[in-house]
């Protein structure tokens, strides 16, 4: 049986609706932190745990179980954060800090639209913002205590949100040595 040991340095999760700037900010941190950035669609892409493509939502269903066994041991060291529009099958154990990013619905509705989403694509995603699935998801998911919502608008918010999150790893670090 595999020992768990605990981190140096903590995993993060970057989590919320396709569109509210998880990418921009996970960017931004891996920069400043040299933490591996952690794109789940890619790797599960690179990985091949796609499996067929669901034409109701235009993209792939997602092989959670192979998924999660490619990146177990990423996640073993710390140092990770990880980038997902869901949370829910992550086993609750791999993550320190649960952040989900959040866009009032007009702006997102700009920024998806200009991504090329249409249609049901578009208005699914619209709804999931609205209905704070993904914070609804995060906090079912996780201790509440290491769940953030941060409000991701504009390019002064999105400063403010990495720095947030910068202190946050700092201030785990120091608490965790
Ligand atoms: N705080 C912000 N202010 C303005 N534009 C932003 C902000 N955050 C992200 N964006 C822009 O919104 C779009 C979607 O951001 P992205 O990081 O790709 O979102 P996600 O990874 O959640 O799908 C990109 O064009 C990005 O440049």
């Amino acid at each position: 049986m595999m020992v768990s040991r605990p981190r140096k340095i903590p995993n993060l999760l970057i989590t919320g609706t396709p569109g509210v700037g998880k990418s921009t900010i996970c960017q931004r941190l891996a920069d400043r932190t040299n933490y591996a950035w952690r794109e789940v669609s890619k790797i599960a892409e690179e990985s091949n745990c796609l499996d067929e493509y669901d034409p109701e939502y235009q993209c792939p269903f997602l092989n959670e179980d192979k998924l999660l066994d490619v990146m177990e041991v990423m996640m073993a060291k710390g140092g990770n954060i990880v980038d997902y529009h869901g949370c829910d099958f992550f086993p609750e154990r791999w993550f320190d800090g649960v952040f989900v990013i959040r866009t009032n619905n007009t702006t997102l509705y700009d920024r998806l639209s200009a991504r090329g989403y249409t249609g049901k694509k578009l208005e699914d995603n619209i709804q999931c913002e609205i209905f704070e699935t993904l914070l609804e998801e995060a906090q079912s998911s996780y201790r509440p205590e290491i769940v953030q919502e941060l409000q991701n608008d504009s390019e002064e918010q999105l400063q403010k949100n990495v720095d947030t999150i910068f202190e946050w790893i700092e201030r785990w670090k120091e608490d965790n040595l």
